[in-house]
Protein backbone atom coordinates (compact mmCIF):
# COMPACT_ATOMS: atom_id res chain seq x y z
CA UNK A 1 0.00 0.00 0.00
CA UNK A 2 1.28 3.39 -0.96
CA UNK A 3 1.45 5.87 1.67
CA UNK A 4 0.95 9.33 0.98
CA UNK A 5 1.17 12.08 3.97
CA UNK A 6 -1.02 15.36 3.52
CA UNK A 7 -1.39 18.33 5.28
CA UNK A 8 -4.54 16.88 7.03
CA UNK A 9 -2.52 14.96 8.38
CA UNK A 10 -0.44 17.19 9.68
CA UNK A 11 -1.91 17.04 13.77
CA UNK A 12 -1.20 13.55 13.68
CA UNK A 13 3.01 14.09 13.92
CA UNK A 14 4.43 15.96 16.35
CA UNK A 15 7.74 16.50 17.11
CA UNK A 16 10.28 13.93 18.46
CA UNK A 17 13.95 15.03 18.41
CA UNK A 18 16.28 16.32 14.91
CA UNK A 19 20.27 16.28 14.61
CA UNK A 20 21.90 18.20 12.58
CA UNK A 21 20.35 17.38 8.98
CA UNK A 22 16.90 15.53 10.10
CA UNK A 23 14.03 16.12 12.10
CA UNK A 24 11.86 13.91 13.81
CA UNK A 25 8.32 13.20 14.07
CA UNK A 26 6.40 10.63 16.27
CA UNK A 27 3.04 9.12 14.69
CA UNK A 28 0.27 10.05 17.61
CA UNK A 29 -2.70 9.30 15.38
CA UNK A 30 -4.90 6.18 15.01
CA UNK A 31 -3.60 4.17 11.95
CA UNK A 32 -2.67 1.01 12.82
CA UNK A 33 0.09 1.06 10.34
CA UNK A 34 1.62 3.80 11.72
CA UNK A 35 1.13 3.18 15.24
CA UNK A 36 4.79 2.88 16.66
CA UNK A 37 6.32 4.56 13.74
CA UNK A 38 8.63 7.62 13.30
CA UNK A 39 9.16 9.95 10.42
CA UNK A 40 12.50 10.72 9.31
CA UNK A 41 12.14 14.43 7.45
CA UNK A 42 15.09 16.26 5.74
CA UNK A 43 16.51 19.38 6.84
CA UNK A 44 18.65 22.47 4.70
CA UNK A 45 20.99 24.84 5.99
CA UNK A 46 19.94 28.25 6.02
CA UNK A 47 23.69 29.05 5.09
CA UNK A 48 24.05 28.78 1.69
CA UNK A 49 27.78 28.51 2.20
CA UNK A 50 27.63 25.41 3.93
CA UNK A 51 27.34 22.23 2.14
CA UNK A 52 24.50 20.25 2.14
CA UNK A 53 24.28 18.47 5.10
CA UNK A 54 23.31 14.61 3.34
CA UNK A 55 24.23 13.56 0.07
CA UNK A 56 21.29 14.46 -2.24
CA UNK A 57 22.51 12.80 -5.77
CA UNK A 58 25.88 11.87 -5.91
CA UNK A 59 28.36 13.90 -7.58
CA UNK A 60 30.35 12.25 -10.63
CA UNK A 61 33.26 11.54 -8.27
CA UNK A 62 31.05 10.24 -5.15
CA UNK A 63 29.74 7.65 -8.20
CA UNK A 64 33.48 6.70 -8.61
CA UNK A 65 33.56 6.01 -4.84
CA UNK A 66 30.27 4.04 -4.91
CA UNK A 67 30.46 2.15 -8.20
CA UNK A 68 29.79 -1.64 -8.10
CA UNK A 69 28.24 -1.23 -4.61
CA UNK A 70 24.69 -2.07 -4.51
CA UNK A 71 22.85 0.01 -6.86
CA UNK A 72 24.02 2.70 -4.73
CA UNK A 73 26.01 4.99 -7.77
CA UNK A 74 22.31 4.50 -9.77
CA UNK A 75 20.28 5.76 -7.03
CA UNK A 76 18.74 8.55 -7.84
CA UNK A 77 16.71 10.34 -4.57
CA UNK A 78 18.24 10.95 -1.39
CA UNK A 79 16.05 8.86 0.31
CA UNK A 80 16.53 5.75 -1.32
CA UNK A 81 20.29 6.19 -1.17
CA UNK A 82 19.60 6.92 2.46
CA UNK A 83 18.23 3.26 2.61
CA UNK A 84 20.64 1.54 0.02
CA UNK A 85 23.59 2.91 2.24
CA UNK A 86 22.55 1.63 5.70
CA UNK A 87 20.99 -1.70 4.44
CA UNK A 88 24.05 -2.74 1.86
CA UNK A 89 26.85 -1.08 3.17
CA UNK A 90 26.67 -0.19 6.85
CA UNK A 91 24.28 -3.69 7.03
CA UNK A 92 26.96 -6.42 6.90
CA UNK A 93 29.44 -4.26 8.83
CA UNK A 94 27.08 -3.36 12.05
CA UNK A 95 24.91 -6.59 11.70
CA UNK A 96 21.65 -6.49 9.49
CA UNK A 97 19.46 -7.23 12.99
CA UNK A 98 20.52 -3.84 14.38
CA UNK A 99 19.47 -1.89 11.51
CA UNK A 100 16.11 -0.65 10.15
CA UNK A 101 16.69 1.36 7.04
CA UNK A 102 12.63 2.06 6.95
CA UNK A 103 10.29 2.84 3.83
CA UNK A 104 10.08 5.71 1.76
CA UNK A 105 6.73 7.66 1.75
CA UNK A 106 5.32 10.68 0.12
CA UNK A 107 4.87 13.94 1.83
CA UNK A 108 2.97 16.90 0.42
CA UNK A 109 4.46 20.08 0.22
CA UNK A 110 1.45 21.73 2.06
CA UNK A 111 2.60 19.27 4.81
CA UNK A 112 5.90 19.99 5.53
CA UNK A 113 4.76 23.81 5.55
CA UNK A 114 2.65 22.87 8.22
CA UNK A 115 5.43 21.15 9.94
CA UNK A 116 7.35 23.30 9.56
CA UNK A 117 5.32 25.86 11.56
CA UNK A 118 3.96 23.32 14.55
CA UNK A 119 7.13 22.01 15.17
CA UNK A 120 8.92 25.64 15.54
CA UNK A 121 8.17 25.87 19.23
CA UNK A 122 10.12 22.64 20.44
CA UNK A 123 12.76 22.84 18.71
CA UNK A 124 15.86 24.45 19.90
CA UNK A 125 16.40 27.63 19.42
CA UNK A 126 19.82 26.78 17.46
CA UNK A 127 18.53 24.00 15.18
CA UNK A 128 15.67 26.61 14.00
CA UNK A 129 18.60 29.10 13.33
CA UNK A 130 20.94 26.92 11.65
CA UNK A 131 18.47 24.76 9.71
CA UNK A 132 14.42 24.67 8.45
CA UNK A 133 12.63 21.51 7.00
CA UNK A 134 13.28 20.85 3.16
CA UNK A 135 10.18 21.61 2.10
CA UNK A 136 11.28 20.94 -1.42
CA UNK A 137 11.52 17.19 -1.08
CA UNK A 138 8.64 14.72 -1.78
CA UNK A 139 9.56 11.85 0.27
CA UNK A 140 10.61 11.00 3.85
CA UNK A 141 11.85 7.66 5.60
CA UNK A 142 8.73 5.90 7.98
CA UNK A 143 10.96 4.04 10.66
CA UNK A 144 9.99 2.03 13.69
CA UNK A 145 10.29 3.99 16.90
CA UNK A 146 13.45 2.48 18.23
CA UNK A 147 13.22 4.27 21.32
CA UNK A 148 10.20 1.97 22.38
CA UNK A 149 10.19 -1.73 22.72
CA UNK A 150 7.87 -3.26 20.66
CA UNK A 151 5.27 -5.21 23.21
CA UNK A 152 2.06 -5.29 24.93
CA UNK A 153 3.75 -4.51 28.08
CA UNK A 154 2.51 -1.58 30.13
CA UNK A 155 6.04 0.45 30.13
CA UNK A 156 9.68 -0.09 28.16
CA UNK A 157 12.76 2.25 28.56
CA UNK A 158 14.94 2.67 25.64
CA UNK A 159 18.84 4.89 26.34
CA UNK A 160 20.37 6.64 23.26
CA UNK A 161 24.16 6.62 23.12
CA UNK A 162 25.80 8.30 20.70
CA UNK A 163 29.64 6.84 21.17
CA UNK A 164 31.64 8.62 18.74
CA UNK A 165 35.41 7.54 18.16
CA UNK A 166 36.29 5.09 20.08
CA UNK A 167 39.45 4.22 19.28
CA UNK A 168 43.04 6.06 19.63
CA UNK A 169 44.61 7.25 15.65
CA UNK A 170 48.24 5.51 15.19
CA UNK A 171 48.61 5.78 11.59
CA UNK A 172 51.77 7.32 9.82
CA UNK A 173 50.79 10.12 8.04
CA UNK A 174 49.34 11.67 11.59
CA UNK A 175 52.76 14.72 11.64
CA UNK A 176 55.24 14.88 14.53
CA UNK A 177 53.26 18.26 15.06
CA UNK A 178 50.08 16.82 15.71
CA UNK A 179 51.10 13.30 17.38
CA UNK A 180 49.12 13.94 20.86
CA UNK A 181 46.21 12.77 18.23
CA UNK A 182 47.75 9.54 19.29
CA UNK A 183 47.11 9.92 23.34
CA UNK A 184 44.03 11.51 23.68
CA UNK A 185 40.53 11.19 22.33
CA UNK A 186 39.56 13.27 19.58
CA UNK A 187 36.14 13.06 21.75
CA UNK A 188 38.09 14.70 24.58
CA UNK A 189 40.09 17.15 22.46
CA UNK A 190 36.61 18.47 20.76
CA UNK A 191 35.46 18.81 24.10
CA UNK A 192 38.08 22.01 24.97
CA UNK A 193 37.06 23.67 20.89
CA UNK A 194 33.49 23.52 21.78
CA UNK A 195 33.57 24.37 25.29
CA UNK A 196 35.43 27.77 24.05
CA UNK A 197 32.53 28.28 21.27
CA UNK A 198 30.27 28.64 24.08
CA UNK A 199 28.67 25.16 22.14
CA UNK A 200 28.53 22.96 25.92
CA UNK A 201 28.41 24.64 29.27
CA UNK A 202 31.07 22.08 30.47
CA UNK A 203 33.68 19.27 29.20
CA UNK A 204 32.16 15.94 29.63
CA UNK A 205 34.41 13.25 31.45
CA UNK A 206 32.88 11.13 29.16
CA UNK A 207 35.73 8.82 27.59
CA UNK A 208 34.55 6.54 24.64
CA UNK A 209 37.40 4.41 24.84
CA UNK A 210 35.83 3.34 28.25
CA UNK A 211 32.47 2.84 26.63
CA UNK A 212 34.11 0.54 24.02
CA UNK A 213 36.28 -1.54 26.20
CA UNK A 214 36.03 -5.13 27.31
CA UNK A 215 35.70 -3.97 31.19
CA UNK A 216 32.04 -3.88 32.71
CA UNK A 217 33.74 -1.80 35.15
CA UNK A 218 34.97 0.62 32.07
CA UNK A 219 31.50 0.70 30.36
CA UNK A 220 29.75 1.40 33.56
CA UNK A 221 31.99 4.24 34.07
CA UNK A 222 31.38 6.19 30.73
CA UNK A 223 27.71 5.33 31.04
CA UNK A 224 28.01 7.40 34.52
CA UNK A 225 30.03 10.55 32.84
CA UNK A 226 27.50 10.32 30.02
CA UNK A 227 24.84 10.35 32.24
CA UNK A 228 26.41 13.68 34.46
CA UNK A 229 27.02 15.32 30.95
CA UNK A 230 24.42 14.09 28.90
CA UNK A 231 24.76 16.92 25.74
CA UNK A 232 23.94 14.67 22.04
CA UNK A 233 25.31 11.50 23.90
CA UNK A 234 22.94 10.26 25.95
CA UNK A 235 19.15 10.28 26.01
CA UNK A 236 16.78 8.38 28.00
CA UNK A 237 13.19 7.73 26.58
CA UNK A 238 10.07 6.25 28.85
CA UNK A 239 7.37 4.62 26.49
CA UNK A 240 8.69 6.67 23.69
CA UNK A 241 9.13 9.93 26.02
CA UNK A 242 12.19 11.92 26.51
CA UNK A 243 12.59 11.86 29.89
CA UNK A 244 16.46 12.02 30.57
CA UNK A 245 18.68 14.42 28.48
CA UNK A 246 17.74 16.83 25.72
CA UNK A 247 17.57 17.76 22.34
CA UNK A 248 19.45 21.20 23.17
CA UNK A 249 23.70 19.91 23.68
CA UNK A 250 23.77 23.03 25.76
CA UNK A 251 21.07 21.99 28.06
CA UNK A 252 22.03 21.26 31.89
CA UNK A 253 20.24 18.37 32.97
CA UNK A 254 21.78 18.17 36.55
CA UNK A 255 18.46 19.36 38.33
CA UNK A 256 16.33 16.82 36.47
CA UNK A 257 18.79 13.63 38.22
CA UNK A 258 16.16 13.23 40.86
CA UNK A 259 12.45 13.13 39.07
CA UNK A 260 14.88 10.81 36.86
CA UNK A 261 16.11 8.29 39.16
CA UNK A 262 12.72 8.77 40.84
CA UNK A 263 11.24 7.39 37.62
CA UNK A 264 13.32 4.40 37.08
CA UNK A 265 13.14 3.56 40.43
CA UNK A 266 9.38 3.86 41.47
CA UNK A 267 7.23 5.60 39.76
CA UNK A 268 7.33 3.61 36.34
CA UNK A 269 7.40 0.01 37.72
CA UNK A 270 11.13 -0.88 37.01
CA UNK A 271 12.41 -0.71 40.47
CA UNK A 272 16.26 0.28 39.75
CA UNK A 273 18.07 2.40 41.41
CA UNK A 274 21.39 4.07 39.08
CA UNK A 275 23.76 2.05 39.64
CA UNK A 276 21.57 -0.88 38.63
CA UNK A 277 20.25 0.79 35.69
CA UNK A 278 23.67 1.04 34.80
CA UNK A 279 24.68 -2.54 35.65
CA UNK A 280 22.18 -3.85 33.08
CA UNK A 281 23.02 -1.03 30.49
CA UNK A 282 26.69 -2.27 30.82
CA UNK A 283 25.30 -5.79 30.39
CA UNK A 284 23.29 -5.03 27.20
CA UNK A 285 26.24 -3.55 25.32
CA UNK A 286 28.72 -6.30 26.69
CA UNK A 287 25.97 -9.24 25.99
CA UNK A 288 24.86 -7.41 22.51
CA UNK A 289 28.41 -7.55 20.83
CA UNK A 290 27.38 -4.23 19.08
CA UNK A 291 30.09 -2.20 20.09
CA UNK A 292 32.63 -4.41 19.06
CA UNK A 293 31.54 -4.28 15.53
CA UNK A 294 30.78 -0.32 15.71
CA UNK A 295 34.72 -0.23 16.36
CA UNK A 296 35.57 -2.19 13.87
CA UNK A 297 33.94 -0.16 11.59
CA UNK A 298 35.18 2.89 13.04
CA UNK A 299 38.84 1.71 12.51
CA UNK A 300 38.42 1.46 8.68
CA UNK A 301 39.91 5.05 9.10
CA UNK A 302 43.21 3.57 8.94
CA UNK A 303 45.04 6.62 7.24
CA UNK A 304 43.44 9.50 9.37
CA UNK A 305 42.20 12.38 7.70
CA UNK A 306 45.74 13.56 7.45
CA UNK A 307 46.40 10.77 5.08
CA UNK A 308 43.23 10.42 3.82
CA UNK A 309 42.72 13.71 2.69
CA UNK A 310 46.32 13.53 -0.05
CA UNK A 311 43.99 10.33 -0.98
CA UNK A 312 40.81 12.74 -1.65
CA UNK A 313 42.86 15.03 -3.78
CA UNK A 314 43.58 11.93 -5.99
CA UNK A 315 39.95 10.86 -6.49
CA UNK A 316 38.83 14.32 -7.29
CA UNK A 317 41.71 14.61 -9.47
CA UNK A 318 42.71 18.70 -8.69
CA UNK A 319 46.20 19.42 -7.80
CA UNK A 320 46.99 18.61 -3.86
CA UNK A 321 47.22 22.01 -2.54
CA UNK A 322 48.18 20.52 1.14
CA UNK A 323 51.49 18.85 -0.32
CA UNK A 324 52.39 22.20 -1.72
CA UNK A 325 53.40 23.91 1.72
CA UNK A 326 55.01 21.51 3.30
CA UNK A 327 58.81 21.65 3.97
CA UNK A 328 59.20 18.68 6.09
CA UNK A 329 61.31 16.11 3.78
CA UNK A 330 60.43 13.22 5.50
CA UNK A 331 56.65 13.77 5.90
CA UNK A 332 56.40 14.99 2.12
CA UNK A 333 58.17 11.80 1.16
CA UNK A 334 55.01 10.27 2.88
CA UNK A 335 52.41 11.91 1.43
CA UNK A 336 54.12 11.39 -2.20
CA UNK A 337 53.74 7.21 -1.53
CA UNK A 338 49.93 8.15 -1.38
CA UNK A 339 49.84 10.53 -4.30
CA UNK A 340 51.22 7.34 -6.07
CA UNK A 341 49.11 4.68 -5.71
CA UNK A 342 47.12 3.64 -8.20
CA UNK A 343 43.59 5.32 -8.27
CA UNK A 344 41.61 2.33 -7.01
CA UNK A 345 43.61 2.23 -3.87
CA UNK A 346 43.01 6.24 -3.25
CA UNK A 347 39.55 5.42 -3.71
CA UNK A 348 39.42 2.01 -1.54
CA UNK A 349 40.85 4.82 0.86
CA UNK A 350 38.24 7.71 0.49
CA UNK A 351 35.58 4.92 0.50
CA UNK A 352 36.97 3.76 4.15
CA UNK A 353 37.03 7.12 5.75
CA UNK A 354 33.73 8.04 4.93
CA UNK A 355 32.36 4.57 6.10
CA UNK A 356 34.22 4.85 9.39
CA UNK A 357 32.83 8.98 9.30
CA UNK A 358 29.37 7.17 9.17
CA UNK A 359 30.27 4.35 12.29
CA UNK A 360 31.57 7.44 13.92
CA UNK A 361 28.64 9.66 14.42
CA UNK A 362 25.43 7.34 14.29
CA UNK A 363 23.96 5.92 17.56
CA UNK A 364 22.64 3.53 19.34
CA UNK A 365 19.08 2.64 20.39
CA UNK A 366 18.88 -0.16 23.41
CA UNK A 367 15.47 -1.03 24.87
CA UNK A 368 14.24 -2.67 27.34
CA UNK A 369 11.08 -4.04 29.39
CA UNK A 370 11.52 -6.26 32.39
CA UNK A 371 10.03 -9.16 31.16
CA UNK A 372 6.17 -10.56 32.37
CA UNK A 373 5.64 -14.20 33.16
CA UNK A 374 8.21 -17.00 32.10
CA UNK A 375 7.62 -16.61 28.30
CA UNK A 376 10.90 -15.74 26.78
CA UNK A 377 10.82 -12.80 24.25
CA UNK A 378 10.58 -13.15 20.56
CA UNK A 379 14.40 -14.75 18.96
CA UNK A 380 15.04 -11.68 17.75
CA UNK A 381 15.43 -9.93 20.80
CA UNK A 382 18.05 -10.47 23.45
CA UNK A 383 17.83 -11.38 27.21
CA UNK A 384 19.99 -10.01 30.48
CA UNK A 385 19.67 -10.36 34.20
CA UNK A 386 22.16 -9.00 36.93
CA UNK A 387 22.57 -10.85 39.96
CA UNK A 388 21.77 -7.60 42.13
CA UNK A 389 18.09 -7.76 40.32
CA UNK A 390 15.76 -11.28 40.64
CA UNK A 391 14.10 -10.11 36.86
CA UNK A 392 14.89 -10.88 33.36
CA UNK A 393 14.91 -8.05 30.84
CA UNK A 394 14.37 -8.65 26.99
CA UNK A 395 16.24 -6.43 24.95
CA UNK A 396 16.81 -4.72 21.60
CA UNK A 397 19.92 -2.93 19.65
CA UNK A 398 19.16 -0.70 16.87
CA UNK A 399 21.36 1.91 14.94
CA UNK A 400 20.15 5.09 14.51
CA UNK A 401 21.45 7.49 11.44
CA UNK A 402 23.85 5.69 9.43
CA UNK A 403 23.59 8.50 6.65
CA UNK A 404 26.37 8.27 3.99
CA UNK A 405 28.70 11.44 4.75
CA UNK A 406 29.43 13.97 1.56
CA UNK A 407 32.74 13.24 -0.56
CA UNK A 408 32.73 17.12 -0.05
CA UNK A 409 33.02 16.83 3.35
CA UNK A 410 36.60 15.71 3.53
CA UNK A 411 38.00 19.39 3.35
CA UNK A 412 35.72 20.39 6.32
CA UNK A 413 36.82 17.07 8.13
CA UNK A 414 40.78 18.01 7.58
CA UNK A 415 39.80 21.18 8.30
CA UNK A 416 37.90 20.87 11.54
CA UNK A 417 40.58 18.13 12.75
CA UNK A 418 43.52 20.33 12.53
CA UNK A 419 41.52 22.98 14.86
CA UNK A 420 40.55 20.88 16.93
CA UNK A 421 44.25 19.67 17.34
CA UNK A 422 45.40 22.70 17.40
CA UNK A 423 43.37 24.40 19.83
CA UNK A 424 44.18 21.38 22.46
CA UNK A 425 47.70 21.72 21.74
CA UNK A 426 47.15 25.38 22.37
CA UNK A 427 45.20 24.70 25.74
CA UNK A 428 47.49 22.05 26.64
CA UNK A 429 51.09 24.11 26.21
CA UNK A 430 49.47 26.54 28.47
CA UNK A 431 48.75 24.26 31.36
CA UNK A 432 52.15 23.40 31.06
CA UNK A 433 53.74 27.05 31.34
O1 LIG B 1 32.46 16.24 13.22
P1 LIG B 1 31.78 15.96 14.53
O2 LIG B 1 32.48 14.90 15.31
O3 LIG B 1 31.57 17.22 15.31
O4 LIG B 1 30.35 15.32 14.22
C1 LIG B 1 29.21 16.06 13.80
C2 LIG B 1 28.21 16.06 14.94
O5 LIG B 1 28.73 16.82 16.00
P2 LIG B 1 29.03 16.26 17.45
O6 LIG B 1 30.49 16.54 17.66
O7 LIG B 1 28.69 14.83 17.53
O8 LIG B 1 28.19 17.12 18.34
C3 LIG B 1 26.89 16.69 14.51
O9 LIG B 1 25.98 16.57 15.59
P3 LIG B 1 25.26 17.87 16.22
O10 LIG B 1 24.71 18.64 15.08
O11 LIG B 1 26.35 18.60 16.97
O12 LIG B 1 24.23 17.30 17.15
C4 LIG B 1 26.31 15.97 13.31
O13 LIG B 1 25.98 14.65 13.69
C5 LIG B 1 27.29 15.95 12.15
O14 LIG B 1 26.81 15.09 11.14
P4 LIG B 1 25.94 15.59 9.87
O15 LIG B 1 26.52 16.93 9.49
O16 LIG B 1 24.55 15.66 10.37
O17 LIG B 1 26.12 14.53 8.87
C6 LIG B 1 28.63 15.37 12.59
O18 LIG B 1 29.53 15.53 11.53
P5 LIG B 1 30.39 14.35 10.92
O19 LIG B 1 31.80 14.59 11.35
O20 LIG B 1 29.90 13.05 11.47
O21 LIG B 1 30.22 14.42 9.45
N1 LIG C 1 13.98 5.41 14.51
C1 LIG C 1 13.99 6.22 15.55
N2 LIG C 1 13.33 5.90 16.68
C2 LIG C 1 13.33 6.72 17.75
N3 LIG C 1 13.95 7.90 17.79
C3 LIG C 1 14.65 8.29 16.71
C4 LIG C 1 14.71 7.47 15.54
N4 LIG C 1 15.46 8.11 14.63
C5 LIG C 1 15.86 9.25 15.21
N5 LIG C 1 15.37 9.38 16.45
C6 LIG C 1 15.60 10.50 17.40
O1 LIG C 1 15.80 11.69 16.66
C7 LIG C 1 17.13 12.20 16.87
C8 LIG C 1 17.69 12.76 15.56
O2 LIG C 1 17.67 11.75 14.57
P1 LIG C 1 18.89 11.48 13.58
O3 LIG C 1 20.11 11.10 14.40
O4 LIG C 1 18.45 10.51 12.57
O5 LIG C 1 19.12 12.91 12.99
P2 LIG C 1 20.33 13.44 12.11
O6 LIG C 1 20.03 14.83 11.73
O7 LIG C 1 20.62 12.48 11.02
O8 LIG C 1 21.52 13.39 13.20
P3 LIG C 1 23.04 13.98 13.06
O9 LIG C 1 23.09 15.28 13.75
O10 LIG C 1 23.88 12.95 13.80
O11 LIG C 1 23.33 14.02 11.62
C9 LIG C 1 17.92 11.02 17.42
O12 LIG C 1 19.02 11.47 18.17
C10 LIG C 1 16.88 10.27 18.22
O13 LIG C 1 16.70 10.85 19.50
ZN1 LIG D 1 49.16 15.75 -0.76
Amino acid sequence: MKIVITAEDVNDWVYKGEGAANLILRYQGSLPLLLGKVLRVQKVSKDETIPPMACAELSMHEQLIWANMDGLAESKSKDSLVQIYATCIMGPLLGTNHIDAGVRVSVSREFLEKVEVSTLNFRPAWRIKASKIDTLTRSALLISDHSVFPSNSTFSIAVEIKPKCGFLPSSEYISDENSIKKQVTRYKMHQALKLNKKQILEESAYDPLDLFSHSNERIHKALNALYLNPQNNFRVFLNGSLIYGGMDTDTNTHDTNNSFEEIIDTSSGLNLDLPKFFELLTEMISKSGVLNRLLETQKLDLYDIEGAIHSYYDVISKPCPLCEGIYDDGLLKKYEKLHSLPIQKSIEIVRDYLVSATAKDCCLMLSFRPREGEAPALEKYGSVGIESVDQVYDYKVFFIDLDMKPLEKMVHYYNLDQKITNFYKQKYQKLLL
